[in-house]
């Protein structure tokens, strides 16, 4: 057994409480032996002034659209995704997506993130990347019918439940996946009923895009005359191991189905924010006993993938929606990011506690803007950004050290993002 101190610091606990301590992690198992009075490891990461706590987990994005940041920005969901995104994504290649994901999988590992979920196409090149990053995913094929005939439309579905079934448990079982349709409004109710019940067969989640925009749940409850999440329960849609991506515009009635159900939410208050479309209602949630976690979506609608910066607007929102400045608290905001992001994907981590996944942040607190030190939770809901993070562990190895990563190589991971973005503009004009 070879086993890593995490030494000299303070140590967030799954409580929310600070406290003096070191921790003890079992690289072997990537599992965490021993948190507070620990004994000596046989290598040792230094977090003198700094915070120990649980790697962040980004519980819904779409790592390879970091090559789309700055792309297209200022227009509403549907006009953004019609008009920009998916003519662009139409010309991309599985290298371009290897590339952009390799983008996304560097600037989480340098933001202290250190599992995520991420839904795309070419998904064998995602799990490439999150692979040589040493990060924890779950992944999946994102289908689309909307456009296509039948033909094309079932081949989509098949291609979303290989793709669940092929990838599960690669990158050491680091990857795991889901079965993940588009959203209620891009996919097809009849392919639901048939591929619904095989990705139940596969024992597999399900992530879907849902109720996110106004102009995407009008025209269901038009059509249907039923709300998104009661005409996804009737498609056999919502489970405890299943989970919706927004949540934006829910009634009290999905809320209830959401939290009956056991159905995860991921909150994504930034690109909620930038597309305008709505202020989820997480403190709601949250009194229902929802578990909901935080994502900060495709880089192309946030533009980061700096979780630090979703907890801060997942507090900031949190209030404006409630009207209320005690709603979504720091503490909330923080078990958010970490344990409850966990929780929705169905990961053992997020908890800095024995027996849990050793994915850990250290947080540097050398610095003005995290100077005094009243409340350190309220640090990280509040003043701390992914820049502060000086070490970045997952399953017991230490992906960042010193800001250095040690598990991609930084500057050649930048230029081939840069020249295939700039490559993949050029072909889509
Ligand atoms: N098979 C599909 C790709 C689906 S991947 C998932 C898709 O979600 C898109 N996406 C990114 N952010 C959002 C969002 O906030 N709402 C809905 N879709 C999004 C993203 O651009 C990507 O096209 C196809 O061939 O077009
Ligand atoms: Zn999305």
């Amino acid at each position: 057994m070879t086993t890593l101190e995490i030494t000299g610091g303070q140590v967030l606990e799954p409580d929310m409480t600070v406290e003096h301590g070191d921790v003890l992690v079992d690289q072997d198992t990537g599992e965490i032996l021993a948190v507070g009075d620990v004994p000596a490891g046989d290598e040792t990461l230094d977090a003198t002034d700094g915070l120990v706590m649980p790697g962040l987990v980004n519980a819904h994005t779409h790592l390879a659209m970091a090559l789309l940041r700055g792309y297209a920005d200022d227009k509403p969901l549907d006009s953004w995704l019609r008009e920009d995104v998916w003519p662009i994504e139409g010309v991309l290649e599985p290298d371009d997506v290897r590339a952009g994901a390799a983008l996304g999988a560097l600037e989480s590992i340098e933001a202290g993130t250190t599992a995520l979920c991420d839904m795309y196409f070419d998904v064998p090149a995602v799990v490439d990347a999150v692979e040589q990053a040493g990060l924890r995913a779950r992944v999946g094929h994102g289908v689309v019918t909307v456009g296509k005939d039948r033909d094309e439309a079932s081949a989509d579905f098949e291609e979303g439940l290989t793709v669940a079934r092929e990838q599960a448990g690669a990158a050491d079982g680091r990857v795991s996946t889901a079965f993940m349709p588009h959203s209620l409004t891009t996919v097809d109710g009849a392919e639901l009923d048939e591929f619904v019940p095989k990705a139940r067969n596969a024992d597999v989640p399900i992530h879907i895009h849902a109720n996110e925009t106004r102009d995407e749940v009008t025209p269901l409850v038009d059509e249907h005359g039923e709300r998104p999440l009661e005409y996804a329960a009737g498609h056999g849609l919502l489970s405890p191991t299943d989970f919706i991506a927004h949540g934006t515009h829910l009634d009290a009635a999905e809320i209830e189905l959401l939290a009956e159900t056991g159905t995860g939410v991921v909150h994504c208050p930034a690109s909620n924010m930038k597309l305008a479309s709505g202020i989820a209602p997480v403190q709601e949630l949250l009194d229902a006993d929802v578990t909901v976690g935080l994502g900060t979506d495709g880089a192309a609608s946030n533009n980061d993938l700096d979780v630090f910066g979703e907890l801060r607007d997942a507090a900031m929102v949190g209030k404006l929606a409630a009207d209320d400045a005690s709603a979504v608290d720091a503490a909330a905001a923080v078990e958010m990011a970490t344990a409850g992001s966990a929780d929705v994907l169905g990961f053992d981590s997020g908890r800095l506690a024995e027996g849990k996944k050793a994915d850990i942040a250290v947080l540097d607190l050398d610095s003005a803007h995290l100077t005094p030190q009243h409340d350190l939770v309220s640090h990280l809901a509040y003043a701390a950004s992914g820049a502060d993070v000086r070490h970045t562990v997952c399953d017991g190895d230490v992906l960042m050290r010193d800001r250095e990563v040690l598990t991609l190589d930084a500057e050649q991971v930048r230029e081939e993002a840069e020249s295939r973005a700039t490559a993949a503009v050029e072909r889509a004009r």
